[in-house]
């Protein structure tokens, strides 16, 4: 085999809490995530000439050294000494600098491809390992489906499905940095988020008491620093989503809406304002 497509699906956090500041400068989180079906596609081919190269369809994404997809062929590639090279193509779908993991689910879909193209034997443990050393959200986005995320972010316990609804994704035009949000949060004054009465809720399928549990507490830093978040959010909730919450570091702000016939209303509504706007489903692992 020298070529193959693998998806490379967004994320949501359910909820996500910040325990302490570690002293290797991360924070010691608790979240819980789930895929979504909003993916980019990745397209590998190998070469013989020993390069890793990278194009994206979108221009402002790096297709150098800084993009994740190229961090995870040169990483196997140096650790298993591999001599053949690789042309990663990228197209993206999912929103960049969003808070939806489109980076680390790129990384995490070429682990996987040049995994079976270079016959490395990984198993998907190995590559989640392997994943954390390119970014926190990798190893979850390795396994995908939903889970308990701790540590920093790289520790997966699995837990099973949230019972099937619609995901509403709207992003404002602006993108966040994750290290910026982090450095401005003060840990020790956050309200935390009740993970375990959010894990019972998805366990006993309650759609309710999941829409009841959404908290993150990276919203405040973020909604401080950009006013249209809070916007999003006001019109999500007034157009009749279940649940609303900011993704991540954001800006991408999500809703959860159990019935089909309010979904349109909440698209339609989000779209007289915002361009990015996506209708999804929940991805069931
Ligand atoms: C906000 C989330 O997307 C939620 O899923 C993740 O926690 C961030 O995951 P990521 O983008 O893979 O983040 P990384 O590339 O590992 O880290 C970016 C920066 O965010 C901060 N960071 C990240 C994760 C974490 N648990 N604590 C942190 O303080 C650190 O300053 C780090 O330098
Ligand atoms: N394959 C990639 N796709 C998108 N951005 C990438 C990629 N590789 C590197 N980047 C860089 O990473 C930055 C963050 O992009 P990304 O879309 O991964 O953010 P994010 O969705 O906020 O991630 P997370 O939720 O994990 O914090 C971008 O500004 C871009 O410069």
């Amino acid at each position: 085999m020298v070529k193959c497509s693998v998806k490379a699906p967004a994320k949501i956090n359910l909820s996500l809490d910040a325990i302490r500041k570690r002293e290797d400068g991360y924070h010691e989180v608790e979240m819980i995530m789930t895929t979504v079906d909003l993916a980019d596609r990745i397209d590998l081919t190998l070469t013989e000439d020993g390069k890793i190269k990278v194009d994206v369809s979108e221009g402002f994404v790096p297709s150098d050294h800084r993009n994740l997809a190229y961090q995870a062929a040169s990483l196997l590639q140096e650790r298993y000494k591999v001599k053949q090279g690789v042309s990663i193509y990228i197209t993206k779908r999912i929103p960049v600098a969003a808070g939806l993991a489109g980076g680390s689910s790129d990384a995490a879909a070429t682990l996987k491809g040049l995994n079976d193209l270079w016959a490395l034997g990984l198993s998907l443990d190995e590559l989640a390992r392997i994943g954390a050393e390119i970014g926190s959200d990798v190893s979850f986005c390795v396994y995908g489906g939903t889970a308990l995320a701790t540590g920093r972010g790289e520790i997966i316990t699995h837990i099973e499905s949230p019972p099937p609804c619609w995901v509403i994704l709207a992003k404002p035009p602006i993108g966040v940095s994750t290290a910026d949000v982090y450095k401005r949060l003060k840990v020790e004054e956050v309200e935390h988020a009740k993970t375990e009465e959010m894990i019972k809720a998805i366990k006993n399928r309650d759609f309710n008491g999941i829409c009841d549990h959404l908290h993150n507490v990276l919203e405040t830093v973020t909604l401080e620093m950009h006013p249209e978040v809070r916007h999003i959010k006001e019109q999500m909730q007034r157009f009749g989503a279940d649940g609303v919450l900011m993704s991540g570091s954001g800006p991408t702000v999500f809703g959860l809406v159990e019935k089909e016939s309010r979904l349109h209303r909440v698209y339609n509504g989000l779209r007289g304002f915002c361009s990015d706007v996506h209708a999804v489903r929940l991805i069931r692992s």
